[in-house]
């Protein structure tokens, strides 16, 4: 079974309104249903979840059945920090080999291609993460503000999402997380790669479109290029 899941319990605090960023309109619809609706197209995604702030639960199930998107079939309550919200939908993955995208809510520009990808890439890895090269050059500060490091470019990548797991494999690698006092990852992969060194994960080639809508003028990137696709 291929489920995914969308990770949409976060406030966006940089974006500001009176909304989560997740819930603002673009190109006629909310984030969260561009992106539900990539997923929902996509044959060989059989389940969606979706993860929710708890005070947005009952707008989220509305919209799933105004939309008659059939192939959600949770609309769970989140948590503090996102890896909260991505334990919430592992918990309820009932068979170990049961792959699950988890994704961003917030990057409704996903492409079919990278769905596709990830999901071709879990029948031979039990982990994959989406990346695009990285184009500016990184450098690593010390608190001080002074450059410790500047490591090469050539192997840096910016991570995106879907990241994809055999369900068995991110939930051991959670319950090894959980028991470390300093956990605090920023993605899903980085549990993996942490907690069960042993378990190589595949990176499928991202979109540079595939962003991360974080500031106000992403909402009007996402809004030209969607109204563009359908032109
Ligand atoms: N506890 C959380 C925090 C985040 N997310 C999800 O993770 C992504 C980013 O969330 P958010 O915190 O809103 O984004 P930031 O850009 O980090 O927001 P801020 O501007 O507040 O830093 C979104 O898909 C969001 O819904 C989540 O599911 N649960
Ligand atoms: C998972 C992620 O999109 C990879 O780049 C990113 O770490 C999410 O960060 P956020 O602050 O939770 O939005």
């Amino acid at each position: 079974m291929n489920i995914a899941v969308i990770l949409a319990g976060g406030s966006g605090s940089r974006v500001g309104g009176d909304k989560p960023k997740q819930f603002l309109r673009v190109a006629g619809k909310m984030i969260i249903e561009h992106t539900i609706e990539a997923f929902h197209i996509n044959p060989r995604i059989d389940e969606i979840a979706i993860v929710s702030r708890e005070d947005y639960l009952e707008e989220v199930k509305e919209m799933v059945s105004n939309n008659g998107y059939s192939k959600v079939k949770h609309v769970l309550c989140g948590g503090k920090e996102r890896y909260h919200s991505s334990l919430a939908a592992i918990s309820t993955c009932r068979n170990n080999d049961d792959r699950l995208l988890l994704h961003d809510c917030v990057r409704p520009l996903v492409t079919q291609r990278i769905i596709n990808d990830c999901l071709d890439a879990l029948d031979r890895y039990e982990a994959v993460d989406v990346a695009v090269p990285t184009t500016d050059t990184i450098i690593e500060t010390a608190p001080d503000g002074r450059i410790v490091r500047i490591p090469s470019r050539n192997s840096l990548r910016n991570v995106q999402t879907p990241q994809g797991f055999r369900c068995g494999t991110i939930r051991r690698a959670f319950e090894l997380a959980l028991q470390d006092p300093d956990f605090m990852p920023t993605d899903d992969c980085s549990v993996v790669f942490r907690y069960l060194p042993d378990t190589p994960i595949f990176v499928v080639e991202g979109d540079p479109m595939n962003i991360k809508v974080t500031y106000r003028d992403d909402l009007k990137t996402v809004e030209e290029h969607i109204l563009g696709r359908t032109r």
